[in-house]
C-alpha cells in the first residue's frame, strides 16, 4: 500500500558487495524518510479489523506510539506486535477503565470497534448495539485527546458519525474539520472492480466514491475514474450495484464468520496513512470521507477531501455528476437523512 506514496530504494547486490553497509531484509527500505513521529490510537484493536489495521499500523514509519484498545485481549495483540522490528512503540489497553489514558493526546484515534454483520442483517441492524459503543468511545476522545483526527469504521457509519460528533459537541470538543467516517473501503472496491472489468493495473486506478457507507447511499462516479472509462447502461448498472453490495458479498461468503476484516484493514490503513502524511505537512493529500458536510441536503456526506495538518483543508465538493449518477444521488438522500436523525436522536436522548 505504501508503495502507491513513495517507489521501493532498490538497492542492487552490487551495492552490497562494494559498501560495507548490512544488507538489509526487513521491510524499512519499502518506506519513506521520516520527518515526524505521531501516536496512533485504536479502539477495538482486538477483532477481525483491529488486529490487521494495527499491524499495518506498526509497519508505518509515521507512527511512533501504537496504543490499542479494546475490552478483551490487547495484552496478547500488544505482545504479539512489539515484537516487529519497527520504531513504533505498542501498547494495550484493557477495559474502559483505562480507555482514557490509551486515548491520551493520540493524534489519530481509528475506531473498528463493535459488531459485525451476519447474513441476512443490514448495516442499521448493528445500530442497536454499535451505537452506544461509539458513544462512550468518542465521550473519552472529547476527554483525553480534544485535537486527535478520528476516523470511524464501526457501522452503520451513516449513523455512527453523527453520533461521535453530537457527542463531542455537547462536550465542547467538536471540530467538524477533525471527525471522519472512513468509506475508503468504497473507493478501493470501485478500483479494483474497475480495473478488473478494463484489465488495469488497479494501482493506476481512482474512482471517486461519494454519499455514505450503506446500500444506495454508495455513489460511485464511474464518469469521473481515472483513467477514464466507459461501459454499456447495462454493465454500468451491474457494477455500480456490485461496488453497493459488496459488503453484503463478502458477509454472504464468510456465512456468519463477520463481514470484511482484511479489506478494511487494509482500507484504514490507507486513510490512517492519508490523515498522517497530511499531519506530516505533505501537499495535496485528498481522500474521500463521510464528514460534517453542506454540499448536499444531508447534513453528512462523503466527498472528496483535501487533508492538511488540522483535518480537512477544504472540501472538494460533488462536481460534475452525469444523469445516472445524479440518479444515484436522488436515491441515497432521503436513506442518509434518516440514518443521521437516528444517530442525532440516539446521541442527544
Ligand atoms: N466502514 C467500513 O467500511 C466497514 C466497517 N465495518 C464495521 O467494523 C466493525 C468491526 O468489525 P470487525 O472487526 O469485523 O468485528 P469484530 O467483532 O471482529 O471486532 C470488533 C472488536 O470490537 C471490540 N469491542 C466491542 N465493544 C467495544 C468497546 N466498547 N470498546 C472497544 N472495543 C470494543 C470487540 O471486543 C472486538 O475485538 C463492525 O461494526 C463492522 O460492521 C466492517 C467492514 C467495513
Ligand atoms: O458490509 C458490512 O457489514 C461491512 C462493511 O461495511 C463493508 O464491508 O463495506
Amino acid at each position: 500500500m505504501f508503495s502507491r506514496i513513495v517507489r521501493p530504494t532498490v538497492v542492487s547486490a552490487r551495492n552490497f558487495s562494494t559498501s560495507k553497509q548490512k544488507p538489509q531484509n526487513n521491510l524499512h527500505n519499502f518506506f519513506p524518510p521520516v520527518k515526524n513521529n505521531y501516536k496512533v490510537a485504536v479502539c477495538g484493536a482486538s477483532g477481525g479489523i483491529g488486529q490487521p489495521l494495527s499491524l499495518l499500523l506498526k509497519i508505518n514509519p509515521l507512527v511512533t506510539e501504537l496504543s490499542l484498545y479494546d475490552i478483551v485481549h490487547t495484552p496478547g495483540v500488544a505482545a504479539d506486535l512489539s515484537h516487529i522490528e519497527t520504531i513504533a512503540k505498542v501498547k494495550g489497553y484493557n477495559g474502559p477503565e483505562n480507555l482514557v489514558t490509551a486515548l491520551r493526546n493520540a493524534d489519530v484515534i481509528i475506531i473498528p470497534a463493535g459488531v459485525p454483520r451476519k447474513p441476512g442483517m443490514t448495516r442499521d441492524d448493528l445500530f442497536n448495539t454499535n451505537a452506544g459503543i461509539v458513544r462512550d468511545l468518542a465521550k473519552a476522545a472529547a476527554e483525553a485527546a480534544p485535537k486527535a483526527l478520528i476516523g470511524i469504521i464501526t457501522n452503520p457509519v451513516n449513523s455512527a458519525v453523527p453520533i461521535a460528533c453530537e457527542v463531542l459537541k455537547k462536550a465542547g470538543k467538536l471540530d467538524p474539520k477533525r471527525v471522519f467516517g472512513i468509506s475508503t473501503l468504497d473507493i478501493v472496491r470501485a478500483n479494483t472492480f474497475v480495473a478488473e472489468a478494463k484489465g488495469l493495473n488497479p494501482k493506476d486506478v481512482n474512482v471517486p466514491v461519494i454519499g455514505g457507507h450503506s446500500g444506495v447511499t454508495i455513489i460511485p462516479l464511474i464518469s469521473r475514474a481515472t483513467p477514464s472509462v466507459s461501459f454499456p447502461a447495462d454493465q454500468l448498472k451491474a457494477l455500480t450495484t456490485r461496488i453497493q453490495e459488496a459488503g453484503t458479498e463478502v458477509v454472504k461468503a464468510k456465512a456468519g464468520a463477520g463481514s470484511a476484516t482484511l479489506s478494511m484493514a487494509y482500507a484504514g490503513a490507507r486513510f490512517a496513512n492519508s490523515l498522517l502524511r497530511a499531519l506530516n505537512g505533505e501537499a495535496n493529500v485528498i481522500e474521500p470521507a463521510y464528514v460534517i458536510s453542506d454540499v448536499t441536503e444531508a447534513p453528512y456526506f462523503s466527498t472528496p477531501l483535501v487533508l492538511g495538518k488540522n483535518g480537512i483543508e477544504k472540501n472538494l465538493g460533488l462536481g460534475t455528476l452525469n444523469d445516472f449518477e445524479q440518479e444515484l444521488l436522488k436515491a441515497a438522500i432521503p436513506e442518509l437523512k434518516k440514518n443521521i436523525e437516528a444517530g442525532v436522536k440516539f446521541a442527544n436522548q
